[in-house]
């Protein structure tokens, strides 16, 4: 496999066993998530190197490991950058100097994220002269990922970067990591217990569970299946990559254009042609048999019948949905799904009461 992140990782340990065999995409950010326990510290661990697992770990091309090969690269040998839930800067050097470290360790032809870049993407050109102890949690944290982008890596491994923060530190740090994802072409693997997060940033998702992978997909399938946990949270949601299409200044509403069709949200300041995320939650989603009664629902989408599923309420079911392309998920109650006859493969309207723009 040459292009992709290849990773085959076996790693019995005592009461735990780590069996992961997966190909990720070589670019985007890919979210593990499960339970506590599940693994995800164990596998960023076994792709760094820090735990020594069986098996293979091959980053766009790069070989850090391959037992049939007898490769098996020391961590510091490997292009990689550890941003841990708490940032371990030197306390007794200032912002620059931490920086500096991170630089100094790749020699200038190699270096792929240069020092304004790196500045300029976590926004931390005004605390260069700082003492680290006079930072915030939030930009400790950007220190932290601008000294492991400097050292240009192949591959970053962020565990739980934001779960030291308090809520308004998260919302602060987002845009950054989100700019990451938008503009590096580096490939991230974030582990998260946050749905909110993983929602906003990633493209790819791992489910894990007692050190195997559930599932493992982009993010907008793995949210639609029936069949994974993820379908049966109180906040089910998916997230829809759409586009902005135009602004209806009478009626204070944009326009977003999805794979096929549309869908209005309130007023947002974005320039038309902007990629826009939105989330879409479960119980946001009704069913109607045709578009012609009049409703006050704006956004209504024609979509086809995929499934359904148990709730976790007996009163409930979910639907899921493909509305041209964009898949959706429903929680409706059995007794409308009854009444309405619903069925696999029907052609259903979609009533969406509200969208989230995420970011
Ligand atoms: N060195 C070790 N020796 C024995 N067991 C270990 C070792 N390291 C981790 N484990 C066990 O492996 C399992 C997975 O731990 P891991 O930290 O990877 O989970 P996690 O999904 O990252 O959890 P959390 O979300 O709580 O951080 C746990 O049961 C843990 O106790």
């Amino acid at each position: 496999m040459s292009g992709g992140l290849d990773l085959r990782c076996r790693l019995p340990l005592a009461d735990f066993a780590l069996e992961a065999d997966l190909s990720l995409p070589g670019r985007g950010v890919t979210a593990l998530f499960g339970p506590s326990g599940s693994g995800k510290t164990t596998l960023l661990r076994c792709v760094a190197g820090l735990a020594r697992a069986a098996g293979r770990v091959e980053i766009n091309g790069e070989c850090w490991q391959d037992d049939a090969r007898r490769i098996f690269l020391p961590t510091h040998q490997r292009a990689l950058g550890y941003v841990f839930q708490e940032a371990s800067l030197f306390a007794h050097l200032s912002v620059k100097a931490n920086l500096e470290f991170g630089l100094k360790r790749i020699a200038p032809a190699e270096r792929k994220v240069g020092w304004d870049a790196a500045l300029e993407l976590l926004g931390i050109g005004h605390l260069l002269e700082r003492g680290t102890g006079a930072l915030s949690g939030g930009e400790r944290q950007r220190v932290a990922i601008a000294r492991a982008l400097l050292t240009s890596p192949r591959l970053l491994l962020m565990d739980e970067p934001l779960a030291a923060l308090d809520a308004r530190r998260k919302q602060e740090i987002l845009p950054y990591l989100e700019r990451l994802h938008d503009e590096l072409a580096i490939p991230i693997l974030y582990v998260s217990h946050s749905p909110d997060e993983v929602a906003r940033l990633a493209d790819h998702l791992v489910l894990l569970e007692q050190g195997r992978v559930l599932a493992s997909g982009p993010i907008a399938e793995l949210q639609a299946r029936l069949d994974l946990p993820l379908a049966l949270d109180e906040d089910a949601a998916v997230v829809v990559e759409a586009q902005v299409l135009e602004h209806d200044e009478a009626y204070a509403l944009t326009r977003l254009g999805l794979a096929r069709g549309s869908i209005q949200v309130t007023r947002k300041p974005l320039a038309v042609g902007a990629r826009a995320r939105i989330k879409i939650q479960a119980r946001d989603v009704s069913i109607a048999l045709s578009a012609d009664n009049p409703s006050s629902i704006v956004n209504r989408l024609p979509a086809r019948i995929r499934g359904f599923g148990e709730a976790v309420h007996p009163a409930q079911c979910l639907v899921s949905l493909d509305a041209g392309g964009t898949l959706l998920l429903a929680r409706i109650t059995r007794l409308s799904r009854d009444q309405l006859d619903l069925r696999e493969g029907m052609e259903v309207v979609a009533q969406i009461k509200s969208v989230a723009l995420l970011g």
